[in-house]
């Protein structure tokens, strides 16, 4: 069974593959926040910009099998798509609790391409073909490479010097958004900084939020 608090089809706002047309199916629940307000301030990510609680999404529900799931995100996607491969995006809440090889497979069967993005805590089942890693303050880290490390920038006890050494193609710095936070504070400019005294690191921004879609 699989829990799903939305599904959509929009364009990935975020890192390498911005741009790209994308079914996202972002499952409910995670291992670092309860996605309650009264928990944010002692939970281990604290910033988080979701709601991934319950199934009550546009598309959401619960899946009985990888197999009727598939079908359900294969549906969005738009008919005549020849000359391009379809993407599926899996994101949450965090998506590793409840992605596993039956719903790759499913989706790989359905044509699609298989994006994830995780925080790094829980290891990754077999046949993801692009892997984006986004640690989380003082959550200890148990995927060390992948296809993009994506930090949010900046969380004083995740600094990227804890994370340039480590096995990815890119490095990007997201400014954190701080609406989530009500906080007050020029992310973008610290982000835009670091990038600057360190080419390692590329910046992302989170598109889809200035071009006002899902
Ligand atoms: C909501 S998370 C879900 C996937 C997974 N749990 C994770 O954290 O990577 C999706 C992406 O949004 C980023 N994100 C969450 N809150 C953010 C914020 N306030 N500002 C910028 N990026 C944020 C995360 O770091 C992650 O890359
Ligand atoms: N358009 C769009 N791109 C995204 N990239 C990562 C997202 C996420 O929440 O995981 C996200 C999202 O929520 N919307
Ligand atoms: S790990 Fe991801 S989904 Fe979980 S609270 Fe943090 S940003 Fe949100
Ligand atoms: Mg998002």
């Amino acid at each position: 069974m699989y829990s799903v608090k939305e599904a959509f089809y929009t364009l990935q706002g975020e890192g390498a593959r911005t741009g790209r047309a994308s079914v996202f199916c972002r499952f409910t629940g995670c291992n670092l926040w309860s996605g309650r307000e009264a928990d944010r301030g002692n939970s281990l990510c604290r910033f988080c910009d979701t709601d991934f609680v319950g199934t009550d999404g546009q598309n959401g529900g619960r899946f009985r099998d990888a197999s009727a799931l598939a079908d359900h995100l294969a549906a969005l996607w738009p008919h005549a798509t020849d000359r391009v491969v379809p993407y599926a995006v899996f994101t949450g809440g965090e998506p590793l609790l409840q992605l596993d090889e039956a719903l790759i497979q499913a989706m790989h069967d359905r044509g699609f391409e298989v994006a994830v993005e995780t925080n790094g805590t829980v290891a990754i089942p077999a046949g993801i073909d692009w892997l984006c890693v986004s640690p989380k303050g003082a959550s200890r880290l148990v995927v060390e490479s992948g296809d993009e490390l994506k930090l949010v920038y900046p969380q004083p006890d995740a600094p990227p010097e804890r994370f340039s050494h480590l096995d990815f193609r890119y490095f990007y710095l997201q400014p954190m958004d701080l609406a989530p936070l009500s906080g007050a504070g020029d992310t973008m400019a610290e982000t835009v900084a670091y990038c600057l005294r360190v080419p390692q690191w590329q910046l992302s921004l989170q598109t889809h939020k200035i071009v006002g879609i899902d």
